[in-house]
């Protein structure tokens, strides 16, 4: 039986719960699962070709993060945590996670960050023109694709507990397929 766990990645615009799910998921779930917060691994590396000072935000080295990750994703049993997916080879994923957020409430929630209006404006922006559910659809097969609404504590109890259920899935799918 192969004890390698999945690799979910939970994507979706900054604000709409990432962190918190990958968090939570990591304590819930039936198998023990790494959080890789992406954007942290790029800050701790120096994983960025430049700081966009403007924009306060890092310009990905995109080919030295996918070195960076190879061997984790290799080994399995993680959850990959950023605001974008489609860097990530197709073959990476086993559930793609994509978080949506009421734009209004989004606005709230980035703006609690003290982010520059400019900057959340343009995450409200891709928020409501669906840019990320749609990278998310155009680089992984529709099967793996997930889109969870994240507005509320509920929404954030249930969507835990589908992805948690899907993990139990999943295990036992692998494990009656190597037998
Ligand atoms: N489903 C939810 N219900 C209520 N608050 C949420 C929910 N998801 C996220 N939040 C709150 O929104 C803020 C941003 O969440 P975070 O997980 O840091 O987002 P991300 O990692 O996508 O940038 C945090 O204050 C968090 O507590």
């Amino acid at each position: 039986m192969s004890s390698k766990g999945p690799v979910i990645v939970i994507t979706g615009t900054p604000g709409t719960g990432k962190s918190t799910h990958a968090q939570i998921l990591a304590q819930e779930s039936p198998v023990p699962l790494r959080h890789i917060n992406v954007g942290d691994l790029v800050k701790e590396k120096n994983l960025y070709e430049e700081y966009d000072s403007e924009w306060q935000s890092h310009i990905v080295d995109e080919d030295r993060l996918l070195d960076e990750l190879e061997p984790t994703i290799e080994a399995g049993s993680v959850i990959l945590d950023w605001h974008t997916c489609e860097i990530f080879p197709e073959r990476w994923p086993d559930l793609v996670v994509v978080l949506r957020c009421d734009h209004t409430r989004l606005w709230d929630r980035l703006e609690k960050r003290n982010y520059p209006l400019k900057k959340i404006q343009e995450n409200n922006d891709a928020e409501i023109m669906e840019v990320v559910i749609e990278e998310a659809r155009a680089s992984y097969p529709n099967e793996i694709v997930v889109e969870l609404r994240s507005e509320s504590t509920e929404d954030l109890e249930s969507n835990i507990l589908r992805i948690v259920e899907w993990i139990t899935v999943w295990q036992k799918n692998q494990t009656e397929g190597s037998d």
